[in-house]
């Protein structure tokens, strides 16, 4: 990528709906062909963030570009060279795989309708379905339909609205192995989700809450910031603990994940001495390296103090 503008510069973007602030000062900047993912909890601001990006929505402020058009006066440019896939799915249940398909390639006034088609069906394994009516399609297929219908016009940038969510962990991994393989061919990727696993697949990711970006970078770069540091105690009752645990001085976040109980905080020796009086038989502790969850977790419980205090 030499020199290649970035798919994303955004900065400032700011919207309101009435008294509601969804989104504030949001910037990112995403180079081509990256995968980024976008997490935060329910109602952060992602989706409303997506289509400010797509040119769906007009930012109330900010300034920037997207695939190097100016994102606040050439939505229309915007839109023509990105793939948006909502949260909900948007086809036509009444019409099959094909019909579905052929409608976008008129929508994007595509020339070789029919091969455009074909080609997209071929690459998401829909050709044997491709009569099948979109309605009657498991999650999984439907997500892929969405894909493809996304992708029909060759956009450069693909922004995913939870492209998988409520889909099964094999259709889930298809579905990934394709994001990987379109950005491979130089497309970038915005997508959002609440899977940790899938956060970990994206080359960097921006966790944002309350419509502003609390971190971002790659993975390891988050977990590194955070400046966490994690125990994990196993044995009889461990996971029962974490309600007293999270009251004590010097614990950021304690939860159970299944039977173990991960405690974290950012002093090493209030953490210490939070746990000293759990540290005896039956209970086993273990430093560990504290996870994306952890960590978005302990974002999500500074960001609550903050704005109580
Ligand atoms: N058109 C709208 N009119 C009024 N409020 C809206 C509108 N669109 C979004 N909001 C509000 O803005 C906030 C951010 O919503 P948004 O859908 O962007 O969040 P999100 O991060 O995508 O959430 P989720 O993970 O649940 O999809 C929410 O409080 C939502 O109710």
């Amino acid at each position: 990528m030499t020199g290649a503008p970035p798919a994303i510069d955004v900065r400032g973007l700011n919207k309101s709906f009435g008294q509601l602030h969804a989104v504030r000062d949001f910037g990112i900047t995403v180079q081509r062909g990256r995968i980024c993912g976008f997490l935060g909890p329910n109602g952060a601001g992602k989706t409303t963030t997506l289509r400010m990006l797509c040119g769906l929505l007009t930012p109330d402020s900010g300034e920037g570009q997207v695939l190097s058009f100016d994102v606040l006066r050439e939505a229309r440019k915007i839109k023509r060279r990105v793939g948006y896939m909502t949260q909900k799915f948007s086809l036509y249940e009444d019409l099959s795989i094909a019909e579905n398909l052929m409608f976008m390639a008129r929508v994007h006034e595509l020339p070789d309708r029919r091969a455009r088609v074909d080609a997209a069906l071929a690459r998401l394994g829909l050709e044997a379905r491709r009569r099948q009516l979109a309605g009657t399609l498991s999650g999984g297929w439907k997500q892929r339909l969405a894909l493809a219908a996304a992708t029909l016009h060759s956009p450069d940038l693909l922004l995913l609205d939870e492209p998988t969510a409520g889909v099964d962990p094999e259709a889930r991994r298809t579905f990934w192995d394709e994001i990987h393989a379109l950005a491979a061919e130089g497309v970038t990727v915005l997508v959002s989700t609440h899977y940790m696993d899938e956060a970990e697949r994206c080359h960097e990711i921006a966790y944002i809450a309350h419509g502003q970006t609390l971190a971002r970078g790659t993975a390891e770069e988050v977990i590194a910031a955070s400046g966490l540091i994690t125990l994990n105690a196993e044995g009889p009752g461990a996971d029962r603990l974490a309600p007293e645990l999270r009251a004590r001085p010097g614990v950021d976040m304690a939860a159970a994940f299944g039977a173990t109980l991960h405690v974290s905080g950012r002093d090493r020796r209030a953490l210490d001495a939070a746990i000293a009086p759990y540290r005896k038989a039956p209970l086993v502790w273990r430093e560990a390296a504290p996870t994306l969850e952890d960590v978005f977790i302990q974002l999500i419980a500074d960001l609550n103090r903050r704005e109580a205090a």
